[in-house]
């Protein structure tokens, strides 16, 4: 059974267009978003996280007994859904000023013991309670995936997880969202390329030719 089922979605930028793509992805599956840079990977998370509104194609959304289309939601109802049901790791932290690493996945998920998932990715606990604007590039795209991932979404979308880590962090990351997989979060991983994703992802988008226009 999808748990995302993406339909001709596609964005127009004046005369340039991205899409249209199709894919279903289900439950506890990895889909890989594969394509160079100004392909449109980010554009394509963003128009099913609702960051960006689409041009057109539906991104419907199936949990238990809720199937709606993301793109025909009102505001409230988009929060909602993606309070309960999407995390989005985009490339860049939102950092706030003076805010902790430990404060942040606090407010997230009060009730989740950041600790551990924090250890699981490898940040050192000399970093927790420094603000997280102080933390190095590699840190803060590990701990936005560790606020993305916290609350344990159903569908989790990583906007190239991997850029920012050296290559003797990739196994840990692999490790980690493996894990999520198993435990049935559906993954969608936009990369530059295949070999940095999961043994068991599945490519579901190529686009490989930069957007038209
Ligand atoms: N608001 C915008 N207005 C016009 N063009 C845009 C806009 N946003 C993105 N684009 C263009 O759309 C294309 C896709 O951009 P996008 O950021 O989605 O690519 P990407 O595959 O994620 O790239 P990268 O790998 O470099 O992060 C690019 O050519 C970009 O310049």
């Amino acid at each position: 059974m999808a748990i995302l089922h993406a339909e001709g979605i596609e964005k127009r930028y004046g005369a340039r267009t991205v899409g249209p793509v199709s894919f279903m992805l289900a439950a506890g599956e990895t889909g890989l978003v594969l394509g160079g840079s100004g392909s449109g990977k980010s554009t394509l998370l963003d128009l099913i996280h609702g960051t960006r509104r689409a041009s057109a194609g539906a991104a419907v959304l199936h949990i238990g007994g809720w199937r709606r289309d993301l793109f025909n939601l009102s505001v409230p109802e988009l929060v909602a859904a993606r309070r309960a049901a999407i995390g989005y790791c985009t490339q860049f932290l939102p950092a706030i000023p003076g805010r902790t690493g430990l404060d942040l996945a606090r407010q997230v998920a009060p009730s989740v013991a950041a600790e551990a998932v924090f250890e699981r990715l490898a940040l050192p606990p000399r970093i927790w309670n420094l603000p997280a604007s102080s933390w190095s590039g590699g840190e803060k795209q590990r701990l936005n995936l560790a606020l993305a991932a916290l609350r344990r979404p159903p569908l989790l979308l990583l906007d190239e997880p991997f850029a920012a880590l050296d290559r003797a962090l990739h196994p840990v990351l692999r490790s980690f969202l493996t894990d999520l997989a198993e435990e049935g979060t559906a993954l969608l991983i936009a990369l530059h390329h295949a070999e940095d994703g999961l043994p068991a992802a599945r490519t579901l988008v190529s686009l490989n030719q930069p957007a038209k226009g």
